[in-house]
Protein backbone atom coordinates (compact mmCIF):
# COMPACT_ATOMS: atom_id res chain seq x y z
CA UNK A 1 0.00 0.00 0.00
CA UNK A 2 1.71 3.41 -0.99
CA UNK A 3 1.92 6.03 1.73
CA UNK A 4 1.01 9.70 1.35
CA UNK A 5 3.32 11.10 -0.81
CA UNK A 6 4.58 14.18 1.36
CA UNK A 7 6.28 11.33 3.90
CA UNK A 8 8.48 10.07 1.07
CA UNK A 9 12.23 11.39 1.68
CA UNK A 10 11.70 12.83 -2.30
CA UNK A 11 8.87 15.36 -1.13
CA UNK A 12 10.79 16.18 1.61
CA UNK A 13 14.26 16.91 -0.61
CA UNK A 14 11.81 18.36 -3.15
CA UNK A 15 10.73 20.72 -0.66
CA UNK A 16 13.78 21.76 1.11
CA UNK A 17 15.05 22.28 -2.33
CA UNK A 18 12.26 24.56 -3.02
CA UNK A 19 13.09 26.91 -0.55
CA UNK A 20 16.71 27.55 -1.65
CA UNK A 21 15.59 27.61 -5.59
CA UNK A 22 12.52 29.88 -5.21
CA UNK A 23 14.24 33.00 -5.56
CA UNK A 24 16.06 31.90 -9.05
CA UNK A 25 14.10 33.67 -11.94
CA UNK A 26 13.68 32.05 -15.10
CA UNK A 27 16.49 34.40 -16.12
CA UNK A 28 19.12 33.85 -14.00
CA UNK A 29 18.18 30.06 -14.70
CA UNK A 30 18.97 30.71 -18.10
CA UNK A 31 22.29 32.87 -17.48
CA UNK A 32 23.40 30.47 -15.85
CA UNK A 33 22.71 27.11 -17.28
CA UNK A 34 23.04 28.44 -21.16
CA UNK A 35 22.01 24.76 -22.73
CA UNK A 36 19.28 24.20 -20.77
CA UNK A 37 17.09 25.28 -23.50
CA UNK A 38 18.36 22.56 -26.01
CA UNK A 39 19.14 20.30 -23.26
CA UNK A 40 15.90 20.57 -21.25
CA UNK A 41 13.81 19.55 -24.33
CA UNK A 42 12.26 15.13 -25.09
CA UNK A 43 11.46 14.37 -28.30
CA UNK A 44 8.28 11.58 -28.08
CA UNK A 45 7.68 10.39 -31.76
CA UNK A 46 7.00 13.20 -33.80
CA UNK A 47 6.30 15.73 -31.33
CA UNK A 48 9.43 18.14 -29.91
CA UNK A 49 8.59 19.32 -26.13
CA UNK A 50 10.37 22.08 -24.55
CA UNK A 51 10.20 22.20 -20.89
CA UNK A 52 13.18 24.44 -20.14
CA UNK A 53 10.94 27.47 -19.27
CA UNK A 54 9.98 25.91 -16.34
CA UNK A 55 11.00 26.95 -12.55
CA UNK A 56 13.12 23.91 -11.88
CA UNK A 57 17.00 23.60 -12.31
CA UNK A 58 18.94 19.98 -12.99
CA UNK A 59 18.91 19.06 -9.43
CA UNK A 60 14.96 19.73 -9.26
CA UNK A 61 14.75 17.46 -11.98
CA UNK A 62 16.71 15.09 -10.66
CA UNK A 63 14.89 14.89 -7.60
CA UNK A 64 11.27 15.02 -9.11
CA UNK A 65 12.62 12.00 -10.54
CA UNK A 66 13.38 10.43 -7.79
CA UNK A 67 9.98 11.25 -6.43
CA UNK A 68 9.03 9.09 -9.42
CA UNK A 69 10.83 5.98 -8.53
CA UNK A 70 10.04 6.38 -5.04
CA UNK A 71 6.25 6.56 -5.99
CA UNK A 72 6.85 3.09 -8.22
CA UNK A 73 5.56 5.35 -11.34
CA UNK A 74 6.99 3.18 -13.25
CA UNK A 75 6.04 0.22 -11.97
CA UNK A 76 2.26 1.05 -11.79
CA UNK A 77 2.66 1.94 -15.91
CA UNK A 78 3.46 -1.24 -16.42
CA UNK A 79 0.63 -2.80 -14.26
CA UNK A 80 -2.07 -0.17 -16.43
CA UNK A 81 -0.24 -1.52 -19.44
CA UNK A 82 -1.04 -5.45 -18.43
CA UNK A 83 -4.51 -4.82 -17.53
CA UNK A 84 -4.05 -5.28 -13.90
CA UNK A 85 -6.99 -4.05 -12.20
CA UNK A 86 -5.88 -0.62 -11.20
CA UNK A 87 -9.48 1.20 -11.41
CA UNK A 88 -9.86 0.01 -7.62
CA UNK A 89 -12.85 1.41 -6.54
CA UNK A 90 -14.90 -0.28 -9.60
CA UNK A 91 -12.80 -3.39 -9.50
CA UNK A 92 -11.35 -2.60 -13.47
CA UNK A 93 -8.66 -2.73 -15.47
CA UNK A 94 -7.77 0.52 -17.23
CA UNK A 95 -6.85 -0.36 -21.11
CA UNK A 96 -7.62 2.46 -23.21
CA UNK A 97 -4.23 1.74 -24.52
CA UNK A 98 -5.08 -1.65 -25.66
CA UNK A 99 -7.61 0.59 -28.25
CA UNK A 100 -4.51 0.97 -30.12
CA UNK A 101 -2.63 -2.17 -30.16
CA UNK A 102 -2.16 -3.82 -33.09
CA UNK A 103 -4.02 -7.10 -34.28
CA UNK A 104 -1.23 -9.49 -33.75
CA UNK A 105 -0.51 -8.30 -30.63
CA UNK A 106 -2.40 -10.63 -27.66
CA UNK A 107 -3.30 -8.89 -24.15
CA UNK A 108 -5.18 -11.49 -22.42
CA UNK A 109 -7.37 -9.96 -19.37
CA UNK A 110 -9.63 -12.45 -17.55
CA UNK A 111 -9.01 -15.25 -19.70
CA UNK A 112 -10.39 -13.28 -23.30
CA UNK A 113 -7.54 -11.88 -25.81
CA UNK A 114 -8.66 -8.14 -25.83
CA UNK A 115 -7.15 -7.06 -28.86
CA UNK A 116 -9.88 -9.56 -30.76
CA UNK A 117 -12.71 -7.72 -29.05
CA UNK A 118 -10.80 -4.54 -29.99
CA UNK A 119 -10.40 -5.26 -33.32
CA UNK A 120 -13.40 -6.94 -33.87
CA UNK A 121 -15.12 -4.00 -33.76
CA UNK A 122 -12.68 -1.58 -35.36
CA UNK A 123 -13.60 -3.77 -38.26
CA UNK A 124 -17.17 -3.15 -37.85
CA UNK A 125 -16.75 0.39 -37.36
CA UNK A 126 -14.60 0.48 -40.58
CA UNK A 127 -17.51 -1.32 -42.18
CA UNK A 128 -20.76 0.81 -41.15
CA UNK A 129 -17.92 3.99 -42.00
CA UNK A 130 -17.48 2.63 -45.74
CA UNK A 131 -21.20 2.09 -46.24
CA UNK A 132 -22.11 5.03 -45.39
CA UNK A 133 -19.99 7.28 -47.05
CA UNK A 134 -19.71 5.32 -49.89
CA UNK A 135 -23.85 6.08 -50.02
CA UNK A 136 -24.02 2.33 -49.87
CA UNK A 137 -25.86 2.53 -46.21
CA UNK A 138 -29.41 4.78 -47.40
CA UNK A 139 -32.17 6.02 -45.07
CA UNK A 140 -35.44 4.62 -44.83
CA UNK A 141 -36.89 6.40 -47.81
CA UNK A 142 -33.53 5.21 -50.07
CA UNK A 143 -31.89 8.96 -49.92
CA UNK A 144 -27.87 8.41 -48.55
CA UNK A 145 -26.50 9.92 -45.00
CA UNK A 146 -25.55 13.32 -46.02
CA UNK A 147 -25.44 14.18 -42.13
CA UNK A 148 -24.31 12.74 -38.90
CA UNK A 149 -25.70 13.49 -35.70
CA UNK A 150 -23.59 12.18 -32.59
CA UNK A 151 -25.47 12.27 -29.42
CA UNK A 152 -23.64 12.04 -26.16
CA UNK A 153 -21.79 14.08 -23.29
CA UNK A 154 -18.82 14.43 -21.34
CA UNK A 155 -16.61 11.19 -22.63
CA UNK A 156 -18.86 10.46 -25.34
CA UNK A 157 -18.73 13.93 -26.93
CA UNK A 158 -15.64 16.04 -25.93
CA UNK A 159 -13.21 13.49 -27.34
CA UNK A 160 -15.01 13.39 -30.88
CA UNK A 161 -16.22 16.98 -31.17
CA UNK A 162 -12.53 18.37 -30.41
CA UNK A 163 -10.81 15.51 -33.11
CA UNK A 164 -13.48 15.91 -35.88
CA UNK A 165 -12.74 19.69 -35.72
CA UNK A 166 -9.55 19.51 -35.01
CA UNK A 167 -9.77 17.05 -38.70
CA UNK A 168 -11.45 19.77 -40.26
CA UNK A 169 -9.19 19.12 -43.45
CA UNK A 170 -9.44 15.36 -43.17
CA UNK A 171 -13.25 15.27 -43.24
CA UNK A 172 -14.54 14.08 -46.56
CA UNK A 173 -17.51 12.10 -45.07
CA UNK A 174 -20.83 13.17 -44.15
CA UNK A 175 -21.22 16.13 -41.87
CA UNK A 176 -20.98 15.33 -38.20
CA UNK A 177 -22.72 17.44 -35.84
CA UNK A 178 -22.50 17.02 -32.09
CA UNK A 179 -25.47 17.07 -29.25
CA UNK A 180 -24.53 17.25 -26.01
CA UNK A 181 -26.78 19.43 -23.52
CA UNK A 182 -30.23 18.60 -22.47
CA UNK A 183 -30.77 21.85 -22.56
CA UNK A 184 -33.65 21.37 -26.11
CA UNK A 185 -31.58 25.18 -27.56
CA UNK A 186 -28.78 22.27 -28.60
CA UNK A 187 -30.75 20.11 -30.24
CA UNK A 188 -33.13 21.90 -31.97
CA UNK A 189 -30.76 24.54 -33.25
CA UNK A 190 -28.61 21.34 -34.79
CA UNK A 191 -31.71 19.73 -36.12
CA UNK A 192 -33.04 22.97 -37.65
CA UNK A 193 -31.80 22.78 -41.17
CA UNK A 194 -32.16 19.06 -42.01
CA UNK A 195 -33.70 16.71 -43.78
CA UNK A 196 -34.54 13.08 -41.49
CA UNK A 197 -34.45 11.28 -44.71
CA UNK A 198 -30.40 11.89 -44.97
CA UNK A 199 -29.44 11.86 -41.45
CA UNK A 200 -27.94 9.14 -38.85
CA UNK A 201 -28.35 9.46 -35.37
CA UNK A 202 -25.06 7.83 -33.46
CA UNK A 203 -26.20 7.61 -29.81
CA UNK A 204 -23.20 7.40 -27.39
CA UNK A 205 -23.49 6.32 -23.98
CA UNK A 206 -21.26 4.29 -21.94
CA UNK A 207 -23.58 3.02 -19.65
CA UNK A 208 -26.86 4.32 -21.93
CA UNK A 209 -28.57 5.50 -18.58
CA UNK A 210 -27.13 8.83 -19.09
CA UNK A 211 -30.17 11.34 -18.73
CA UNK A 212 -29.30 14.25 -20.84
CA UNK A 213 -28.19 11.67 -23.79
CA UNK A 214 -31.15 9.42 -23.39
CA UNK A 215 -33.95 12.51 -23.32
CA UNK A 216 -32.12 14.14 -26.48
CA UNK A 217 -31.94 10.39 -28.19
CA UNK A 218 -35.73 9.97 -27.52
CA UNK A 219 -36.20 13.43 -29.12
CA UNK A 220 -34.22 12.72 -31.96
CA UNK A 221 -36.02 9.22 -32.32
CA UNK A 222 -39.40 10.93 -32.62
CA UNK A 223 -37.75 14.03 -34.94
CA UNK A 224 -37.01 10.90 -37.24
CA UNK A 225 -40.23 8.78 -36.94
CA UNK A 226 -42.52 11.75 -37.07
CA UNK A 227 -40.95 12.50 -40.23
CA UNK A 228 -40.28 8.37 -41.88
CA UNK A 229 -42.37 6.29 -39.81
CA UNK A 230 -41.49 4.02 -36.40
CA UNK A 231 -40.20 1.67 -39.07
CA UNK A 232 -37.43 4.14 -39.80
CA UNK A 233 -35.46 3.94 -36.60
CA UNK A 234 -33.06 1.28 -38.13
CA UNK A 235 -31.46 3.02 -41.36
CA UNK A 236 -31.41 6.20 -38.88
CA UNK A 237 -30.37 5.22 -35.27
CA UNK A 238 -26.88 2.96 -34.22
CA UNK A 239 -25.70 2.79 -31.07
CA UNK A 240 -22.34 3.17 -28.98
CA UNK A 241 -22.34 1.54 -25.35
CA UNK A 242 -20.50 -1.02 -23.23
CA UNK A 243 -24.14 -1.48 -22.43
CA UNK A 244 -25.61 -3.57 -25.47
CA UNK A 245 -28.71 -4.90 -23.55
CA UNK A 246 -29.81 -1.50 -22.68
CA UNK A 247 -28.97 -0.07 -26.51
CA UNK A 248 -31.42 -2.53 -27.77
CA UNK A 249 -34.53 -2.00 -25.51
CA UNK A 250 -33.99 1.71 -27.02
CA UNK A 251 -35.05 -0.17 -29.95
CA UNK A 252 -31.57 -0.08 -31.66
CA UNK A 253 -30.90 -3.36 -33.69
CA UNK A 254 -27.58 -5.62 -32.37
CA UNK A 255 -26.15 -4.90 -36.08
CA UNK A 256 -26.43 -1.21 -35.17
CA UNK A 257 -24.77 -1.25 -32.02
CA UNK A 258 -20.65 -0.75 -31.40
CA UNK A 259 -19.34 -1.87 -28.23
CA UNK A 260 -16.74 -1.19 -25.98
CA UNK A 261 -15.84 -2.22 -22.25
CA UNK A 262 -15.69 -1.09 -18.81
CA UNK A 263 -11.96 -0.81 -19.19
CA UNK A 264 -12.44 1.91 -20.52
CA UNK A 265 -12.79 5.01 -19.13
CA UNK A 266 -15.81 7.90 -20.41
CA UNK A 267 -12.86 10.13 -21.08
CA UNK A 268 -9.88 7.85 -22.06
CA UNK A 269 -12.72 6.12 -24.74
CA UNK A 270 -11.99 8.70 -28.41
CA UNK A 271 -10.39 5.40 -29.85
CA UNK A 272 -13.00 2.84 -28.96
CA UNK A 273 -16.32 3.17 -31.28
CA UNK A 274 -16.99 6.30 -28.71
CA UNK A 275 -14.52 7.71 -31.82
CA UNK A 276 -17.60 6.29 -34.84
CA UNK A 277 -18.70 9.44 -35.63
CA UNK A 278 -15.07 10.70 -35.69
CA UNK A 279 -14.57 7.85 -38.52
CA UNK A 280 -17.45 8.55 -40.32
CA UNK A 281 -16.21 12.04 -41.16
CA UNK A 282 -12.50 10.99 -41.63
CA UNK A 283 -13.00 7.28 -42.84
CA UNK A 284 -11.48 4.59 -40.85
CA UNK A 285 -7.70 4.14 -42.71
CA UNK A 286 -7.44 7.87 -41.03
CA UNK A 287 -8.73 7.15 -37.98
CA UNK A 288 -6.51 4.04 -38.29
CA UNK A 289 -3.61 6.63 -38.44
CA UNK A 290 -5.16 8.57 -35.73
CA UNK A 291 -4.95 5.32 -32.78
CA UNK A 292 -1.35 4.79 -34.61
CA UNK A 293 -0.25 8.01 -33.51
CA UNK A 294 -1.58 7.41 -29.86
CA UNK A 295 0.22 4.04 -29.84
CA UNK A 296 3.02 5.57 -30.89
CA UNK A 297 3.08 8.09 -27.61
CA UNK A 298 2.48 4.60 -25.73
CA UNK A 299 5.49 3.06 -27.08
CA UNK A 300 7.58 5.81 -25.90
CA UNK A 301 5.81 5.94 -22.47
CA UNK A 302 6.56 2.16 -21.98
CA UNK A 303 9.68 2.47 -23.17
CA UNK A 304 12.06 5.79 -22.53
CA UNK A 305 14.35 5.86 -19.28
CA UNK A 306 12.40 8.58 -16.61
CA UNK A 307 14.84 10.90 -17.71
CA UNK A 308 13.57 11.05 -21.48
CA UNK A 309 10.07 10.29 -21.00
CA UNK A 310 7.33 12.80 -21.59
CA UNK A 311 4.76 11.87 -19.82
CA UNK A 312 6.51 11.52 -16.81
CA UNK A 313 8.38 14.55 -16.38
CA UNK A 314 5.20 16.46 -17.75
CA UNK A 315 3.38 14.57 -14.83
CA UNK A 316 6.12 15.64 -12.50
CA UNK A 317 5.87 19.18 -13.57
CA UNK A 318 2.51 18.88 -13.02
CA UNK A 319 3.06 17.76 -9.59
CA UNK A 320 5.65 20.13 -8.76
CA UNK A 321 3.12 23.43 -9.22
CA UNK A 322 0.04 21.97 -7.98
CA UNK A 323 1.72 20.40 -4.88
CA UNK A 324 4.70 22.78 -3.99
CA UNK A 325 3.54 25.61 -5.45
CA UNK A 326 0.20 25.39 -4.79
CA UNK A 327 -0.79 26.18 -8.27
CA UNK A 328 -4.30 26.24 -8.64
CA UNK A 329 -4.80 25.68 -12.64
CA UNK A 330 -2.81 25.53 -16.28
CA UNK A 331 -3.47 27.15 -19.18
CA UNK A 332 -3.78 25.07 -22.27
CA UNK A 333 -3.26 27.50 -25.30
CA UNK A 334 -3.36 25.61 -28.87
CA UNK A 335 -2.11 28.05 -31.48
CA UNK A 336 -4.23 26.22 -33.34
CA UNK A 337 -7.53 27.21 -34.17
CA UNK A 338 -8.32 23.86 -35.04
CA UNK A 339 -8.43 22.90 -31.80
CA UNK A 340 -10.46 25.04 -30.21
CA UNK A 341 -12.00 22.57 -28.02
CA UNK A 342 -8.84 20.52 -26.89
CA UNK A 343 -9.17 22.79 -23.59
CA UNK A 344 -12.38 21.63 -23.04
CA UNK A 345 -11.30 17.88 -23.38
CA UNK A 346 -8.59 18.54 -21.51
CA UNK A 347 -10.93 19.67 -18.55
CA UNK A 348 -11.98 16.53 -18.71
CA UNK A 349 -9.67 14.13 -18.91
CA UNK A 350 -8.03 15.66 -16.45
CA UNK A 351 -10.09 17.34 -13.71
CA UNK A 352 -11.90 14.12 -13.83
CA UNK A 353 -9.78 12.12 -13.37
CA UNK A 354 -7.50 13.80 -10.82
CA UNK A 355 -9.84 16.39 -8.65
CA UNK A 356 -10.14 14.11 -6.31
CA UNK A 357 -9.13 14.21 -2.25
CA UNK A 358 -8.97 10.83 -1.09
CA UNK A 359 -6.02 8.57 -1.54
CA UNK A 360 -6.46 5.19 -3.14
CA UNK A 361 -7.47 3.52 0.00
CA UNK A 362 -9.93 6.49 0.96
CA UNK A 363 -7.52 8.04 3.36
CA UNK A 364 -8.01 12.15 2.87
CA UNK A 365 -5.08 13.54 0.46
CA UNK A 366 -2.67 16.15 2.48
CA UNK A 367 -0.94 17.92 -0.35
CA UNK A 368 -2.77 19.61 -3.64
CA UNK A 369 -4.36 17.44 -5.59
CA UNK A 370 -6.05 17.87 -9.47
CA UNK A 371 -5.36 21.01 -11.63
CA UNK A 372 -8.19 23.30 -12.82
CA UNK A 373 -7.63 23.21 -17.15
CA UNK A 374 -8.98 26.13 -18.62
CA UNK A 375 -7.47 27.78 -22.04
CA UNK A 376 -8.40 29.37 -25.53
CA UNK A 377 -6.23 28.73 -28.65
CA UNK A 378 -4.01 31.32 -29.43
CA UNK A 379 -4.05 34.68 -30.33
CA UNK A 380 -7.82 35.02 -28.91
CA UNK A 381 -6.07 34.43 -25.62
CA UNK A 382 -4.04 37.35 -25.96
CA UNK A 383 -6.09 40.35 -26.44
CA UNK A 384 -8.52 39.09 -23.23
CA UNK A 385 -6.80 37.26 -20.09
CA UNK A 386 -3.06 37.06 -20.83
CA UNK A 387 -2.80 40.55 -18.91
CA UNK A 388 -3.19 38.25 -15.55
CA UNK A 389 -0.61 35.64 -16.54
CA UNK A 390 1.96 38.56 -17.85
CA UNK A 391 1.10 40.73 -14.92
CA UNK A 392 -1.17 38.87 -12.31
CA UNK A 393 -0.35 37.34 -8.95
CA UNK A 394 -1.03 33.79 -9.75
CA UNK A 395 1.56 31.46 -10.74
CA UNK A 396 0.04 29.38 -13.60
CA UNK A 397 1.93 26.94 -15.66
CA UNK A 398 0.89 27.48 -19.11
CA UNK A 399 0.63 24.57 -21.93
CA UNK A 400 1.93 26.41 -25.57
CA UNK A 401 1.01 23.77 -28.58
CA UNK A 402 2.00 24.96 -31.78
CA UNK A 403 2.07 22.95 -35.54
CA UNK A 404 5.18 23.67 -37.92
CA UNK A 405 3.17 23.72 -40.67
CA UNK A 406 -0.20 25.62 -41.59
CA UNK A 407 -3.61 23.74 -42.23
CA UNK A 408 -4.33 26.96 -44.12
CA UNK A 409 -2.56 29.65 -44.95
CA UNK A 410 -3.18 33.16 -46.30
CA UNK A 411 -0.52 36.00 -46.53
CA UNK A 412 0.28 38.22 -43.89
CA UNK A 413 -0.67 41.91 -43.76
CA UNK A 414 2.44 43.44 -44.51
CA UNK A 415 3.00 40.82 -47.72
CA UNK A 416 6.19 39.24 -45.83
CA UNK A 417 5.78 35.72 -44.43
CA UNK A 418 2.48 34.26 -43.94
CA UNK A 419 -0.42 34.46 -41.11
CA UNK A 420 0.41 30.95 -40.14
CA UNK A 421 3.88 32.68 -39.91
CA UNK A 422 2.42 35.70 -37.47
CA UNK A 423 -0.06 32.78 -35.45
CA UNK A 424 3.69 31.19 -34.71
CA UNK A 425 5.55 34.11 -33.93
CA UNK A 426 2.79 35.14 -31.23
CA UNK A 427 3.37 31.66 -29.64
CA UNK A 428 7.10 32.18 -29.60
CA UNK A 429 6.93 35.80 -28.09
CA UNK A 430 4.30 34.92 -25.37
CA UNK A 431 6.26 31.81 -24.00
CA UNK A 432 9.30 34.14 -23.93
CA UNK A 433 7.76 37.55 -22.34
CA UNK A 434 5.84 35.09 -19.86
CA UNK A 435 9.23 33.76 -19.08
CA UNK A 436 11.67 36.53 -18.99
CA UNK A 437 9.25 39.25 -18.33
CA UNK A 438 11.21 42.83 -18.35
CA UNK A 439 12.57 44.76 -15.70
CA UNK A 440 12.48 47.85 -14.26
CA UNK A 441 15.57 48.86 -15.01
CA UNK A 442 14.86 47.95 -18.70
CA UNK A 443 11.23 50.42 -18.82
CA UNK A 444 13.17 53.38 -16.71
CA UNK A 445 15.97 52.69 -20.03
CA UNK A 446 13.34 53.78 -22.33
CA UNK A 447 12.37 56.84 -20.90
CA UNK A 448 8.99 55.58 -19.00
CA UNK A 449 8.24 58.42 -16.16
CA UNK A 450 8.81 56.98 -12.81
CA UNK A 451 5.04 56.73 -12.14
CA UNK A 452 4.32 54.32 -14.75
CA UNK A 453 7.75 51.93 -14.35
CA UNK A 454 5.58 49.71 -12.08
CA UNK A 455 2.75 49.01 -14.26
CA UNK A 456 4.93 48.51 -17.27
CA UNK A 457 6.85 46.19 -15.69
CA UNK A 458 6.81 42.77 -16.23
CA UNK A 459 7.87 40.29 -13.78
CA UNK A 460 8.35 36.90 -15.59
CA UNK A 461 8.59 33.59 -14.27
CA UNK A 462 5.57 32.48 -15.31
CA UNK A 463 6.48 28.73 -16.34
CA UNK A 464 5.24 26.65 -19.56
CA UNK A 465 6.14 23.88 -21.71
CA UNK A 466 5.47 24.60 -25.35
CA UNK A 467 5.17 21.61 -27.79
CA UNK A 468 5.55 21.52 -31.45
CA UNK A 469 4.56 18.67 -34.12
CA UNK A 470 5.38 19.22 -37.74
CA UNK A 471 1.73 19.39 -38.41
CA UNK A 472 -1.95 18.66 -37.15
CA UNK A 473 -2.84 15.49 -38.68
CA UNK A 474 -4.72 12.43 -37.25
CA UNK A 475 -1.32 11.14 -36.08
CA UNK A 476 0.09 13.84 -34.45
CA UNK A 477 -3.86 14.42 -32.82
CA UNK A 478 -3.56 11.27 -31.39
CA UNK A 479 0.00 11.43 -29.98
CA UNK A 480 -1.02 14.71 -28.21
CA UNK A 481 -4.14 12.83 -26.23
CA UNK A 482 -2.15 9.88 -25.40
CA UNK A 483 0.33 12.07 -23.89
CA UNK A 484 -2.23 14.10 -22.28
CA UNK A 485 -3.52 10.98 -20.93
CA UNK A 486 -0.47 9.54 -19.72
CA UNK A 487 0.78 12.75 -17.89
CA UNK A 488 -3.05 12.84 -15.66
CA UNK A 489 -1.39 8.94 -14.81
CA UNK A 490 1.48 10.03 -13.72
CA UNK A 491 -0.01 12.89 -11.48
CA UNK A 492 -2.55 10.55 -10.38
CA UNK A 493 0.60 7.53 -9.26
CA UNK A 494 2.54 10.02 -7.43
CA UNK A 495 -0.80 11.63 -5.71
CA UNK A 496 -1.79 7.96 -5.12
CA UNK A 497 -5.45 8.62 -6.07
CA UNK A 498 -7.71 6.77 -8.41
CA UNK A 499 -7.37 8.78 -11.53
CA UNK A 500 -10.29 6.56 -12.87
CA UNK A 501 -13.48 6.57 -11.12
CA UNK A 502 -15.84 9.94 -10.79
CA UNK A 503 -17.92 8.97 -7.57
CA UNK A 504 -18.43 13.08 -7.27
CA UNK A 505 -21.11 13.46 -9.95
CA UNK A 506 -23.20 11.10 -9.13
CA UNK A 507 -25.07 13.07 -6.01
CA UNK A 508 -25.82 15.55 -8.64
CA UNK A 509 -27.27 14.00 -11.09
CA UNK A 510 -29.63 12.61 -8.56
CA UNK A 511 -30.10 15.83 -6.86
CA UNK A 512 -31.04 17.01 -10.45
CA UNK A 513 -34.26 14.38 -10.19
CA UNK A 514 -35.57 15.54 -6.90
CA UNK A 515 -35.40 19.08 -8.61
CA UNK A 516 -36.91 18.18 -11.63
CA UNK A 517 -40.00 16.79 -9.23
CA UNK A 518 -40.21 20.13 -7.56
CA UNK A 519 -40.23 22.48 -10.74
CA UNK A 520 -43.36 20.65 -12.61
CA UNK A 521 -44.90 20.99 -9.10
CA UNK A 522 -44.87 17.11 -8.58
CA UNK A 523 -43.16 17.85 -5.05
CA UNK A 524 -44.83 18.67 -2.24
CA UNK A 525 -43.01 20.58 0.65
CA UNK A 526 -39.48 21.89 1.10
CA UNK A 527 -36.39 20.79 -1.04
CA UNK A 528 -34.00 20.83 2.23
CA UNK A 529 -32.61 24.03 2.03
CA UNK A 530 -34.04 27.41 1.88
CA UNK A 531 -31.87 28.63 -0.69
CA UNK A 532 -33.23 25.98 -3.41
CA UNK A 533 -36.82 26.28 -1.76
CA UNK A 534 -36.76 30.12 -2.95
CA UNK A 535 -34.91 29.60 -6.35
CA UNK A 536 -37.58 26.88 -7.14
CA UNK A 537 -39.96 29.16 -6.02
CA UNK A 538 -38.62 32.12 -7.83
CA UNK A 539 -38.64 29.82 -11.12
CA UNK A 540 -42.31 29.22 -10.78
CA UNK A 541 -43.08 32.87 -10.72
CA UNK A 542 -41.25 33.28 -13.65
CA UNK A 543 -42.89 31.13 -15.98
CA UNK A 544 -46.11 32.63 -15.79
CA UNK A 545 -45.17 36.40 -15.94
CA UNK A 546 -45.25 38.17 -19.01
O1 LIG B 1 -21.07 7.66 -21.78
P1 LIG B 1 -22.03 7.87 -20.65
O2 LIG B 1 -22.25 6.62 -19.85
O3 LIG B 1 -23.33 8.44 -21.17
O4 LIG B 1 -21.41 8.92 -19.68
C1 LIG B 1 -21.17 10.24 -20.06
C2 LIG B 1 -20.40 10.99 -19.00
O5 LIG B 1 -21.21 11.17 -17.87
C3 LIG B 1 -20.81 10.76 -16.59
O6 LIG B 1 -21.60 11.40 -15.65
C4 LIG B 1 -19.35 10.90 -16.27
O7 LIG B 1 -19.07 11.96 -15.39
C5 LIG B 1 -18.46 11.02 -17.48
O8 LIG B 1 -17.24 10.42 -17.17
C6 LIG B 1 -19.08 10.36 -18.68
O9 LIG B 1 -18.20 10.49 -19.78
Amino acid sequence: MPTSPQHGPSWKALADHQDDARSRSLTDLFAADPARGSDLTVAAASLYIDYSKHLITRETLSLLLALARERGVEARRDAMFAGARINTTEDRPVLHAALRLPADHELVVDGRNVTTDVHEVLGRMADITDRVRSGEWTGATGRPIRTVINIGIGGSDLGPAMATRALRHHCDGPQVRFVSNVDPADLTSVLADLDPASTLVVVVSKTFTTLETMTNAAAARAWITGALGADAVPRHFVAVSANTERAAEFGIPADNVFGFWDWVGGRYSVGSAVGLSLMFAIGSERFGEFLAGMRSIDEHFLAAPAHANAPILLGLLGVWYSSFYGADSRAVLPYSHDLARLPAYLQQLSMESNGKSVHTDGRPVAVGTGEIIWGEPGTNGQHAFHQLLHQGTRLTPVDFIGFAQPTDDLPSLGGQGTMHDVLLANMLAQSKVMAFGRSAADVARDGTPADLIGHKTMPGDQPSTTIVAPRLTPSTLGQIIALYEHQVFVQGVIWDINSFDQWGVELGKSSALEFGDALAGAASGTTGDSSSDGLVAALRRARTAA
